[in-house]
């Protein structure tokens, strides 16, 4: 007899929130094989672990092999249960064939994980076509030979530069995850102005759409480097595993509070210092990699466990954080959902910040720092607010703790990460600017959005999914890439 497919109560919920967000009525067997397809495009195995065996579930669904795959059709050009087993053999390498228990449970972990991704992935607003293009059909042998894409890209520059009256030299060419960078020598010092005022016009030869390339002095003399955006077919994705030793690398060691953030444009790991920051405010629209972006900050803060922060988790969706769940170091054990739940939390982390300034006096500490050298038994605390426009909408009174914590709670150690997805003076307002120096800007839809971030332009023009631009405290915007967390990369934490 075959086994049912198991699915559990939240993965049930899942299928129906996806299968309403298409614009096209989807039932649950369709969404199960997109889920089936996304995980099978994945290159390591879901692990047992993670997904379990599972039996009948209370709430949940069952799928059939048949209208998953067409197992046991009488049309055998509709049963694909062979191509499938071989494909699970070689993820799982074991010979599946010989045990139809073993090949329906990874059948089973597939669509789970599946499911998971595609609840990590999929926008209300999202379109099925570019979604399938973008996440299930995109070419991942294309991907990973970043360097082949650009063959002839350079040759293009150059002749692009050529038309525009630039005679320049081409001199190197480094090949970042998403961005192409070419250095060239230009024999003119007038060639400059050239360049400059043919900007558009190289990315109209280059057909570059509004994808828009960025120039900058080089350091050598005469020398300008150009950051080449490429199709997106050719991003290498940054994937939190591939960054995640950079936090145990000598210069994090140096570091109160490193985060990875992802990568530069040249693919070197993106560190920062939260403890100098002291405070991040974090704005982009919707889709723009937002919440993967705090996700690499919590994964970050809790790298190292001994060291890492206590945290206070702010979550007005319910959704985004409910993976950290029983991280020890989370105060009060829950993200705080509710608006007059985060007012209280904040305003008890400004008696905290009081009570810290009363240790500090005692033990002659000028900070926190100081306070722990003396031996204080203190942690650091991080503030982690998510849609902080919502909580304004709901509860205007809570800017006055973030106010008083953003200006005074540098010493005490206590640092906020605020995020929003309306970047409008409303949600951060002045007092708040002030005291919050770092910045990070992912895609935004205006230009005056971009200005309320990181106070100039440019965050328009990022390319999305978690192209972004980092704005450290009495820095240069630079700008990064921004890692791709995956639901087992946060429950990895939990372990
Ligand atoms: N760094 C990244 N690398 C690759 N893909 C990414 C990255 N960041 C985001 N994405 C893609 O974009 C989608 C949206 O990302 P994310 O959920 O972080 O957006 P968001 O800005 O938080 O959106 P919302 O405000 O609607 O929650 C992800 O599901 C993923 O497919």
């Amino acid at each position: 007899m075959v086994s049912r497919i198991h699915l559990t109560k939240d993965e049930r919920a899942i299928i129906e929130r996806v299968s309403q967000g298409w614009r096209q009525k989807l039932d649950q067997w369709t969404i199960a094989r997109l889920a089936l397809a996304r995980s099978l495009q994945m290159t390591e195995a879901p692990s047992p672990e993670l997904y379990p065996p599972l039996s009948g579930q209370r709430g949940g669904v069952e799928l059939h092999p048949m209208q998953l795959i067409g197992e046991g059709r009488a049309n055998e050009l509709e049963d694909f249960t062979d191509l499938y087993c071989a494909m699970l053999s070689i993820y799982e390498g074991a010979d599946l064939f010989e045990d139809e228990e073993l090949y329906h449970a990874a059948l089973q972990r597939h669509v789970r994980r599946g499911l998971a991704v595609l609840n990590e992935e999929w926008r209300d607003q999202s379109d099925l076509n570019r979604y399938i293009l973008d996440e299930i059909l995109v070419d991942r042998a294309k991907e990973a030979d970043s360097g082949e894409t650009s063959d002839g890209l350079g040759e293009r520059v150059t002749r692009a530069l050529g038309q525009i009256g630039v005679d320049a030299k081409l001199q190197s060419t480094s090949v970042g995850p998403r961005l192409t960078r070419f250095s060239y020598e230009l024999p003119l010092l007038d060639d400059l102005d050239r360049l400059r005022r043919g900007q558009d016009k190289i990315g109209f030869a280059l057909g570059l759409g509004d994808r828009k390339i960025d120039i900058a002095v080089g350091t050598s003399e005469r020398t300008v480097v150009l950051d080449v955006p490429r199709p997106s077919t050719t991003w290498k994705t940054v994937n939190w595993p591939d960054i995640v030793s950079a936090l145990d690398s000598p210069a994090a060691s140096k570091m109160s509070l490193p985060i990875c953030l992802g990568t530069s444009v040249l693919g070197e790991p993106l560190l920062i210092d939260l403890a100098e920051a002291p405070h991040l405010f974090i704005g982009g629209t919707t889709g723009s990699g937002k919440s993967m972006c705090l996700h690499s900050i919590l994964l970050s803060l809790n790298h190292n466990k001994v060291l890492a922060p206590e945290l206070l988790l702010v979550d007005p969706k319910a959704v985004e954080f409910a993976g950290y769940r029983g991280l020890p170091n989370l105060m009060g054990k829950e993200p705080v959902v509710t608006p007059d739940d985060a007012y209280r939390a904040l305003n008890d982390l400004v008696d905290e910040m009081e009570r810290r300034q009363t240790v500090f006096k005692e033990l002659g500490a000028r900070d926190i720092s100081e306070a722990l050298e003396k031996g204080a038994r203190l942690k650091r605390i991080v503030a982690v607010v998510d849609e902080l426009g919502d909580l304004f909408l709901n509860r205007r009174e809570i800017e006055i703790p973030l106010i008083k914590l953003a200006q005074k709670s540098r010493s005490s150690g206590i640092h906020l990460v605020l995020a929003t997805q309306r970047p409008e003076a409303a949600t951060f307002p002045g007092l708040l600017r002030s005291n919050i120096p770092s910045r990070i800007a992912l895609t935004v839809q205006k230009n005056a959005e971009s200005r309320i971030i990181l106070d100039e332009g440019g965050a328009e023009q990022l390319l999305g999914k978690g192209d972004m631009l980092v704005k450290f405290t009495g820095q240069q915007v630079v700008r990064g890439h921004g890692s791709r967390v995956l639901p087992s990369d946060i429950s990895e934490i939990l372990r």
